[in-house]
């Protein structure tokens, strides 16, 4: 996936996100991180189509992006938000099916594979057992564990997830984010996170993509990337960096305000 130029404004004055470009590799994870509103959740709303880009463009498979009408696209690409309204009456199935939305012809009918996704989806997100409680009946953390099934179901190669481990217990972040290795070592998927614990993005990225006010300041392996001299340029904080071993990744040692 290729991003060229793009730019953005939500209001008329200067673009918010000012010409950017950079790849994304497919089959890997790439985490987007920096500081609160220096634009990661937009670049993400872009890349959803759910934001327009108004200058410049992206391909996938180098075909441009808007040259997928929308539902092709959703066939291509998931996001989950961190923060979801949903009527609350409603099942965990009966919302983790809406994810076969993009799959459904006008006067289709609900198939055998479409079923078997939305089975899917709940075993891989643990949901299975309790598939027909109401959304009412969950926890923050439980009800987040939904909508990544929803997106699941939605069997794309790419899935964007905008900080997925937000609501989550210490436990279940690292649940979570082994289920996101998992889809990318298991079923090869490409996952974009947005994400602000930059140990999690040591652990478990490939590529680090980091955002300030804006603009794309460092992109590139992960572990080249996160150095202490750009934490601290780009979050304002001291920082030390424990190598790790063959077994251990590298950990970073916050330890200060600058
Ligand atoms: N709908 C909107 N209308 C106007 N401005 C917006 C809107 N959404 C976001 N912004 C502004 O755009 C900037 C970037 O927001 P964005 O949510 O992309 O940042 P972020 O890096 O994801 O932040 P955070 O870490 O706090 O979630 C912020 O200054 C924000 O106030």
């Amino acid at each position: 996936m290729e991003i060229h130029n793009v730019s953005f404004a939500y209001t008329k004055q200067q673009p918010f996100i000012d010409k950017l470009s950079g790849s994304i590799r497919l089959g890997k994870i790439t985490s987007i991180v920096g500081p609160n509103g220096s634009g990661k959740s937009t670049v993400l709303s872009l890349l959803a189509r759910q934001l327009q880009v108004q200058q410049g463009y992206a391909t996938l498979y180098k075909k441009k992006m808007d040259s997928y009408s929308l539902k092709d696209w959703a066939k291509q690409l998931a996001i989950v938000y961190q923060e979801n309204d949903v009527a609350h009456d409603l099942t965990i199935k009966s919302l983790v099916k809406y994810g076969r939305f993009p799959y459904q012809s006008r006067f289709g009918s609900w198939k055998k594979e479409d079923e078997q996704a939305v089975e899917e989806a709940l075993v891989m997100t643990g949901l299975d057992a309790m598939a027909n409680k109401s959304l009412l009946e969950l926890s923050g953390g439980e009800r987040q564990r939904v909508w990544l099934a929803l997106s699941l179901a939605q069997q794309t190669p790419i899935l964007l997830l905008d900080e997925p481990t937000t609501y989550l217990d210490l436990y279940h972040q690292f649940e979570l984010l082994d289920l996101i290795e998992r889809l990318k070592n298991e079923q090869g998927k490409t996952i974009i996170m947005v994400i602000h614990d930059l140990n999690q993005a040591l652990q478990y990225s490939d590529d680090l993509w980091v955002m300030k006010e804006g603009v794309l300041v460092a992109a590139g392996n992960v572990q080249e990337v996160l150095t202490t001299s750009l934490v601290e340029d780009v979050f304002c904080v001291r920082a030390r960096i424990d190598k790790g071993s063959e077994l251990t990744k590298p950990l970073l040692i916050p330890t200060g305000k600058l």
